[in-house]
């Protein structure tokens, strides 16, 4: 009997694609850029199941074109590249990575968080740049964490884990999210929730935690930002498609919030010419959130444990569309 065939997207950590190795016959997109969308069409026609990025557009016509296809299977948590209707009109169940990136991701966040309270890029840049002359009481000061208000928008499980870690830096944590969490998980986190356009008003740092769906894309554009404080600072590591670019990009210019940190753009990757590449407040890292060499190996097992699961006809043990099994 012949194996079922299926497509990766991209070259994967090594050992990722192991529990799928004497399942299926794979073929793996050997270069550094994704596959032109021409190309998904394609190899759609020809396999039973796909193993995608982020990167990668999974739209109605493509999934209507996998007529052998029975699983799709994303390495990431965010799935907003794909049809999801489309595909549970197909019953096609589609997996994702939940929960193995979550800690990475918070870390990340930190990180850019404390590289624009204190400037550090700036900071680094100074210092190779040769402008380093003395210790001078008003050179490149930043803000102080102690006694700050942090407003995170959207506590799933990131957000969540970026509230655990900001128990050592004795600030105030605050948040909005879709749904109010229950009383002893705000006791646990030591966080207090608050409609959207106060935390807005109250944060001096505001980091963004939500998925991209039509209810957050350029959630945060010139009228959020005109309520936040002229010193709050910006951080973004969900999708790129949550903040206006051009909003952020007049705000910062105009010194209307004292700066901004992105993991992530709209689009990506941010073209060289973007004026928001000319703004030294406003640091961008290239959507690293989950790049961990342990946690990137973790993403792709269990994506490839979730395709397996689909070319075996048993539930997904990460999946999206469950109502599909219904
Ligand atoms: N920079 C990176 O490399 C990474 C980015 N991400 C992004 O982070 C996102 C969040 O991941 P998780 O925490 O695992 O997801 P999650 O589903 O656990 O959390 C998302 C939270 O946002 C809330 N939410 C959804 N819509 C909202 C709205 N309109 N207003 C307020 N809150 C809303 C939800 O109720 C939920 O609490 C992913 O969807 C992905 O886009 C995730 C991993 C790595
Ligand atoms: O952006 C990364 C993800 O896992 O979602």
């Amino acid at each position: 009997m012949s194996l079922p065939k299926i497509f990766v997207t991209r070259q994967l950590p090594e050992r990722g694609l192991n529990p799928l190795l004497s399942h299926a016959e794979i073929e793996i997109w050997p270069e550094r850029q994704p596959p032109a969308y021409e190309i998904l069409l394609e190899k759609v026609q020809q396999i039973d199941g796909l193993l995608c990025l982020l990167t990668d557009r999974i739209d109605e016509q493509l999934i209507n074109t996998g007529k052998s296809l029975k699983v799709i299977s994303q390495m990431a948590v965010g799935y907003d590249n794909i049809d999801i209707k489309a595909a549970t009109n197909r019953k096609i169940p589609v997996g994702n990575t939940p929960g193995v990136l979550t800690d990475a991701t918070a870390d990340l966040t930190w990180a850019l968080l404390m590289c624009a309270a204190r400037r550090i890029i700036e900071s680094e840049q100074y210092v190779r740049a040769g402008s380093w002359q003395t210790w001078e009481p008003t050179l490149l000061l930043g803000t102080d964490l102690s006694g700050a208000t942090l407003g995170i928008v959207g506590l799933g499980r990131i957000g969540e884990a970026v509230a655990r870690r900001a128990s050592g830096f004795n600030l105030r944590v605050i948040y909005s999210s879709r749904h109010r969490r229950s009383k002893e998980i705000e006791a646990a986190l030591g966080v207090e929730y608050v409609e959207f356009n106060r935390l807005l008003q109250e944060s001096d740092i505001i980091t963004l935690h939500t998925a991209l769906s039509k209810e957050t894309h350029h959630l945060i554009s010139y009228a959020q930002f005109a309520l936040m404080k002229r010193s709050a600072i910006l951080i973004n590591t969900a999708r790129g498609a949550i903040v206006d670019p051009q909003a952020l990009y007049q705000t910062l210019k105009s010194g209307q919030i004292a700066g901004a940190a992105l993991d992530v753009t709209e689009p990506e990757p941010i073209p060289l010419d973007s004026p928001l590449l000319s703004l030294k407040n406003l640091i961008i890292t290239p959507h690293i959130g989950s790049a961990s060499y342990q946690t990137r190996l973790k993403m792709a097992t269990m994506a490839a444990n979730n395709l397996l699961a689909g070319l075996l006809n048993q539930p997904l043990p990460y999946c999206v569309n469950p109502e599909i099994y219904s």
